[in-house]
């Protein structure tokens, strides 16, 4: 029988990777959204395409999907007979979801359902579904938690592939454009039952090296070019990268935080900075136009303590690395300006009322008195 999953995030990377990826190993996905003609739409076509471009564009018709409001009771049905769910809807959505899932666990336990569920957050985020797990698991009793234990796996992962939102060429709504690469890998140690074979996803038992690496190379690189990008009046990753300054900038801190992956996991040199051009070589594809407003969105959480700038950071101070261009790109970083963005928006007043340092220290949980933050606040004056 056909295997089933809901999928949560009808945006670019639901139905431009995961859904997709889903769909073309013959799984039956339900898409759950909140975006009510966004779910018409799908439900009443139930195929969309996906246009792949790079040197060789095609498009790819993705079929067996329908959709169901995220909201409604439906998707607690589904939930109980599914056999996987996998989200992508924003970190900070992962917790406004966690109930709707703990309820179609209740609904799969009472229906005596004990075939295993893998539950896959597909975020960029360290651990994400353990995250998830969490969030569920406030909204289980004891006996519930036991019987997920049992049957339901959280499975964190690393996603990659670049998806911007494009206005479709044809008027359909439904299209989304992607890159040619895509890399989804998942921590094999934490499914429960067989391991779903789905076309294009990997599994590794090493999985934090491999969300290190995505995140720190590809995320960190990504904003640092966005925020330059935005300084210098840019208004594409394409332009902001076409720059050479920014450019070398953008290497040198891809770099940085290379050395503390290699240190840390042990990747072999030459290999990473590979990787590192064939990154610098994505943000430069000439078939996506992916604005630095897209790739900047939300600068406070990518300054947490735990994301793409102040962890790499704090490894080359682990390490005693070079960190110059991580410190030039925190400082650009605090610089984001976009009046559209509410979290650029507050940075930006937070930044007018108390200064860079208790910025940092408020944040980015970096020290006032570290010798990174004295380099920060110096940059930030000097850009
Ligand atoms: N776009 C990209 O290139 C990549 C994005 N990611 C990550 O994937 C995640 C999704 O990103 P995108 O697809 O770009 O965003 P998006 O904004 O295109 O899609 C998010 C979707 O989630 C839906 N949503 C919001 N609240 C919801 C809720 N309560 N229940 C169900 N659906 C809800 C939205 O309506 C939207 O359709 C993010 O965590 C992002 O960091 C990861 C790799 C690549
Ligand atoms: O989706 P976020 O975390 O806001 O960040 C945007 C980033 O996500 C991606 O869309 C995909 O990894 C990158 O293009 C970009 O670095």
């Amino acid at each position: 029988m056909m295997k089933k999953a809901v999928h949560f995030g009808a945006g670019n990377i639901g139905r431009g990777f995961i859904g997709k990826l889903l769909a073309d190993s013959d799984v039956a996905v339900t898409f759950a959204d909140v975006n009510g003609p966004l779910i018409d739409q799908l439900s009443h076509e139930q195929k969309y395409n996906v246009r792949v471009v790079g040197k060789d564009s095609k498009i790819d018709v993705v079929k067996h999907i329908t959709a169901v409001n995220s909201m409604s009771k439906d998707v607690v049905d589904q939930i109980a007979n599914t056999d996987m769910v996998t989200t992508a809807v924003g970190a900070n959505v992962l917790d406004k979801i966690a109930r709707t899932i703990a309820e179609g666990l209740v609904k799969r336990f009472e229906q005596g359902n004990e075939s295993p569920l893998n539950i896959i957050a597909c975020e960029n985020m360290v651990r994400g579904s353990t995250h998830l797990k969490a969030e569920v698991y406030a909204h289980l009793n004891e006996e519930q938690q036991t019987k997920a234990d049992e049957y339901v796996g959280f499975v964190d992962s690393a996603v990659d592939r670049i998806v911007p939102p494009m206005d479709a060429a044809n008027d359909d709504p439904l299209e989304v454009t992607v890159e040619s690469f895509s890399e989804w890998i998942v921590d094999d140690q934490q499914f429960k039952g067989e391991i779903p074979s789905i076309v294009g996803m990997e599994r590794t038992s090493n999985l934090m090296a491999y969300v290190e690496r995505k995140l720190f190379t590809l995320n960190t690189g990504h904003c640092i070019t966005a925020y330059l990008g935005c300084m210098a009046g840019y208004r594409t990753i394409r332009e902001a990268i076409g720059d050479p300054i920014i450019r070398m900038d953008v290497t040198e801190a891809m770099k940085e935080s290379g050395e503390v992956l290699i240190q840390r996991y042990g990747f072999d040199r030459e290999l990473h900075y590979a990787y590192i051009e064939k990154i610098i070589e994505r943000f430069s594809n000439p078939f996506l136009v992916d604005e630095v407003a897209r790739v900047g969105r939300e600068p406070i959480r990518k300054l947490g303590r735990n994301d793409r700038l102040i962890r790499p950071l704090l490894g080359t101070i682990e390490y005693g690395t070079a960190n110059d261009a991580l410190l030039k790109g925190i400082a650009a970083a605090l610089k984001y300006e976009n009046a559209t963005d509410p979290q650029a928006v507050e940075l930006q007043a937070y930044l007018q009322e108390y200064g860079v340092m208790k910025t940092l220290t408020h944040y980015c949980g970096l020290e006032a008195t570290s010798k990174e933050a004295q380099s920060i606040e110096s940059i930030f004056s000097q850009l």
